[in-house]
Formats: structure tokens, C-alpha cells, sequence
């Protein structure tokens, strides 16, 4: 694919960003992209709102994966770019993932014109924002048949020039969990604060009590997340809200001080309900494992980065992002790398631009690194 064609397709995947498990227009699209590359050498399978793409060596001695994640986020696109804004109210790709899904199709485009010698897998993930996919994709035997050797991804990086890849052995990102608390008072009216039982007030007191769990529980050598991105309550400013709702999410660098973590959020919600006279019910949703490098693959392709002229490679530090990719990386040896696109404004930020000059340089790339691999 040429770098216009490249461009116009991510373009079109930024214009119809839906979230996870209802994909269903980013799979067709993904599918018709895929129908003029198809060769007899390739099958495709369907999973859920997800895409499976087998392509068969010439004379195959290993099988060699790339999964792409392929939903949106909730969020009002603000980009000012008019030309190919997300056309679906509400939603936004604001994590890159048209980026990653263009560049998995930019890859396989050159297995089209050319048969592998090894076996290759593309896997088009859906619901990696949540509620996760990777985890019932593995456990539903989706990859059995095409079982592979060794498993990559990629992820944009706001932060880091176009042209830059980056990554390190063992722990890239951290272990998540999300969090969604139901606080149920006694409402009445503002004037009688006496009567109710305000859950405003106890949500607030519940939410500054959680700072205190990474500055005063965890050990400061270790570290830890507890974000609150929502707030919920009452109904209007002259009644006493009846209830609540807070929703966070939970990052450890290991499953021990996430276990401490939601040990203590448990505490401190007896300590609300104890205090405020209500009931706090906690749900942690969908939990991810760490992204954790294999450090033989990840050492070898570093050293490949470093020699490759195209890219400049930097060693990435640990970082408090999630990612279900950390489920392939439990049972595939493999490892996900950040792909530079220089946006001044950040992952999950509603003025997320990339620099679509990335996408070529990815393509290049990988495909450099799946060639090589193939002639060790
Ligand atoms: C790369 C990235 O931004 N990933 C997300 C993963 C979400 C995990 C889960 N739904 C949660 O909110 O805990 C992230 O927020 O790091």
C-alpha cells in the first residue's frame, strides 16, 4: 500500500470509532480491506466483533503473530480536524487503534504480494479498552489451529518523534483492574440534612480517603495508581442525593500490591459506610495482567531496532498504562514495543492527532523485522 492509501484508510477507521464488542463497522471495514489482498494461501476466521488472518508459509518453520486492537473510546472527538472527524457522537479512536489496525493491513498487503516462507498470524482484537477481549479469545481456543511461535504489537506513543520505536525487557505495563462503587444513603430535602443520609458527601469523603491508599499503604519503592475519572450523584442542587456512583480504575506493578490495593479500598468502604450510615458495593470489572517482554525476543528485537537506519530506538521505561496484550504475553513468548507519532496532546485526550507519517515508517518497519526473522 502506498503511504496515500495508508492514510486515507486510517482515516477511515478515525471517522467510525465504536467501543468494545460492537465493532461490528470496523470489522466490515476491516474485511473489505482485506478481500482484494486475499490469496490462496490465506484464511480468515471471525470472532465476535474480532478478525483472524492466517497466512501460510512457502516453506514454513515457525508461526510468527501480530495482534492489532481494534475499538474506540467514549469520548467527544475535539481534534479540530474537520476533514475526517469521528462521525459517531461521543466516540473517538483516542487511543490509537486506527493507527495500529491501518498498520496490521499496511503489513499483511506485502504477504499479498509476496508469500512468507514462515506461517503468519494477524489478529484484529476486539475490546481492548475494556471490557477485554484477548482474555476470552485465548480461552475460547480462537488460536489453536494457527497456534504461534512467538506473538508482536505496537503502540502509539504521543510523547516520542515519528521514526522512533521503543520498548524494554520484562515489565512494559502495569497490571490493571477497574473499579465501579454504588453508595446508597437516605435522600430528602437540602433543608433537613438531619434526615438523610447524604451520599454527595460520603462520595466525597470515600474519594479523598483513596489517595491516601498509594501515598500511605504501598511501600514507596513499589508504586501504584488509584484514578477516580468519575463522579456521580443526585439530581438537583436543593436535594439530598440518595446515591452515588464512583468509577476509577486500579494500577500495581504486581499482583501483590494490587491485592493490597483493593484490600484497602474494601477497608476504607466500610470505614464510609460506618461513618455515613450507607452501603458501598465495589465491582472491579475487567482486570488486565502486566505487559510483561519476553527478554530473549524483546533483547533480539532491540538489537534489530538499533541496527535498522529507518527507526531510532530508545529503551523505554515502565509505564502505569494497561493493556490485554498482557494475555498473549502469558502463554506466547513475544512483546509490544511504542511506536513514536509526536502529538502534543496524549493518549485518551479528546485533541489526540498523530502524525499520520508513522504509518509507512510502522509498516517498513515490522515488515523489515518479520523478514528478518523469517531468514534466521
Ligand atoms: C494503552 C491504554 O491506554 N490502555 C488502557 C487499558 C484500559 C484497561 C481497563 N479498562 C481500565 O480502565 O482499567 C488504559 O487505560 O491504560
Amino acid at each position: 500500500m502506498t503511504v496515500e492509501e495508508l492514510i486515507a484508510l486510517r482515516r477511515q477507521f478515525h471517522q467510525i470509532p465504536e467501543i468494545g464488542f460492537k465493532e461490528t463497522k470496523t470489522q466490515q471495514l476491516i474485511l473489505d480491506q482485506l478481500e482484494p489482498l486475499m490469496k490462496e494461501y490465506w484464511s480468515i476466521k471471525l470472532w465476535r466483533t474480532g478478525v483472524i488472518v492466517y497466512v501460510a508459509g512457502s516453506d514454513p518453520k515457525q508461526t510468527l503473530a501480530y495482534r492489532t486492537d481494534i475499538d474506540g473510546l467514549p469520548i467527544e472527538e475535539n481534534s479540530g480536524i474537520e476533514e475526517y472527524a469521528s462521525t459517531h457522537k461521543g466516540m473517538m479512536h483516542a487511543c490509537g487503534h486506527d493507527f495500529h489496525m491501518t498498520i496490521a493491513i499496511g503489513i499483511l498487503s506485502q504477504y499479498s504480494a509476496h508469500q512468507p516462507k514462515d506461517n503468519l498470524v494477524f489478529i484484529f482484537q476486539p475490546a481492548e479498552e475494556g471490557p477485554g477481549g484477548a482474555e476470552p479469545m485465548l480461552a475460547e481456543g480462537v488460536l489453536k489451529e494457527w497456534w504461534p511461535d512467538q506473538i508482536m504489537a505496537l503502540h502509539i506513543a504521543p510523547e516520542l518523534p515519528v521514526g522512533t520505536v521503543s520498548t524494554r525487557e520484562g515489565l512494559l505495563f502495569a497490571n490493571t483492574s477497574e473499579l465501579f462503587i454504588d453508595l446508597k444513603g437516605k435522600g430528602g430535602h437540602a433543608a433537613y440534612p438531619h434526615t438523610a443520609r447524604d451520599m454527595v458527601v460520603a462520595a466525597s469523603h470515600f474519594v479523598t480517603q483513596l489517595q491516601t491508599i498509594v501515598a500511605r499503604n504501598l511501600n514507596p519503592l513499589d508504586s501504584g495508581v488509584v484514578t477516580i475519572g468519575v463522579i456521580q450523584g443526585g439530581t438537583k442542587q436543593n436535594i439530598i442525593a440518595e446515591t452515588a456512583r464512583v468509577e476509577g480504575t486500579i494500577r500495581s506493578l504486581s499482583i501483590e500490591s494490587m491485592n493490597e490495593i483493593k484490600h484497602r479500598i474494601e477497608a476504607i468502604a466500610k470505614g464510609i459506610e460506618a461513618s455515613f450510615e450507607c452501603e458501598l458495593t465495589i465491582d472491579y470489572g475487567s482486570n488486565y495482567c502486566q505487559v510483561a517482554n519476553h527478554p530473549k525476543l524483546t533483547q533480539e528485537y532491540m538489537d534489530f531496532a538499533e541496527a535498522d537506519s529507518e527507526v531510532t530506538f530508545i529503551e523505554a521505561p515502565a509505564a502505569m498504562t494497561g493493556e490485554d496484550f498482557g494475555y498473549f504475553l502469558e502463554q506466547i513468548p513475544g512483546f509490544m514495543f511504542w511506536l513514536g507519532v509526536d502529538s502534543p496532546y496524549g493518549l485518551h485526550d479528546a485533541r489526540l492527532n498523530p502524525d499520520e507519517r508513522a504509518l509507512a515508517q510502522a509498516v517498513s518497519h515490522v515488515t523489515s523485522y518479520l523478514n528478518w526473522k523469517m531468514k534466521k
